[in-house]
């Protein structure tokens, strides 16, 4: 691609604002209450990434924290979870602890979660996960760039990360909590996209604003937008203080509603969550038991 502004320029986000209330608040929030059911339930658990990102994680930590999944999983017959999500240092345990399964090792990359450090730090870190064994990389946009609008400066340096992550799932964080605008998460979710992003994820967890339908809604339309223009489906990864199912369904009505169905599938829908399983066990026996 020539110039990541002059794509930009075919974009719009104009008239979002007033759409995004009107929608969330009328349309939207009626197609919650029939998505609320245990096949969505179960489609879920599918998508998520059950991560564990604590600055307390060691391997004993680690080794349990798998553990304790695959014996949840199967106790209760639900399928298995998209990937496991960790810091690098555990990526080759959580994979030699995940054979026999087809869960994926995702890895946070490129100094996770400031992502503060120089370009070729994080591309060795990247390199290294995959080194290890990683199958999916989680990196942070430089967000203070994106605020300052030098979207060539940040599109250049995911380019880069992308060359780093070839042949695995690359997913992009905005940390939309300190993005704040419409424009600045409409026009990051495009370039992440437009750099080959497999995912757009909203938050790290780190800061104190994390994913909100609001901006789910914005990168959808970004997504939506840049598949209109170019037939690429590019996924979507909601993430940070996920812990009620109530929450992990009302963005994948979000999603359906704008991007369709065919985004619904842990290949371009992803949950990254360090708590949402056992609210998921919680409500299935609660409807089960309800009808
Ligand atoms: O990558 C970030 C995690 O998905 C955040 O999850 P958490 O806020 O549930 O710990």
């Amino acid at each position: 691609m020539e110039n990541i502004l002059d794509a930009l320029a075919i974009y719009g986000y104009s008239n979002l604002e007033d759409r995004i209330e009107f929608e969330l608040d009328g349309v939207i929030e009626k197609e919650i209450a029939p998505a609320y059911c245990n096949e969505n339930f179960e489609l879920c658990v599918s998508c998520m990434d059950y991560t564990s990102l604590k600055v307390t994680d060691t391997e004993k930590s680690i080794m349990t924290f798998v553990s304790e999944l695959l014996k949840k999983l199967k106790k209760n017959t639900l399928p298995d979870v998209a990937s496991v999500c960790v810091f690098p240092r555990f990526t080759s345990l959580v994979k030699e602890n995940l054979v026999g399964t087809q869960i994926k090792t995702t890895v946070v990359g490129a100094c996770f979660p400031a992502a503060q450090t120089f370009l070729d730090v994080k591309l060795a870190e990247c390199k290294a996960a995959i080194a290890a064994g990683a199958d999916e990389v989680d990196v942070v946009i430089s967000v203070g760039d994106v605020l300052e609008r030098n979207y060539e400066k940040v599109y250049k340096e995911l380019v880069a990360i992308r060359e780093a992550c070839a042949g695995v799932i690359l997913k992009v964080i905005l940390e939309t909590g300190e993005l704040k605008t419409i424009e600045s998460v409409f026009n990051a979710s495009l370039i992440g996209a437009y750099a080959g992003a497999d995912f757009i994820k909203t938050s790290t967890g780190k800061v104190p604003v994390n994913a909100t339908p609001e901006t789910v809604y914005v990168i959808c339309e970004a997504l939506r937008q840049f598949h209109a223009q170019t037939g690429k489906m590019v996924g979507i990864k909601v993430a940070g203080g996920i812990t009620k199912i109530q929450n992990a369904i009302r963005y994948l009505t979000i999603v359906k509603h704008i991007l369709g169905e065919q985004w619904l599938t842990p290949a371009y829908f992803r949950i990254g969550t360090s708590q949402l399983l056992e609210d998921v066990l919680k409500e299935m026996k609660t409807v089960k038991i309800n009808g």
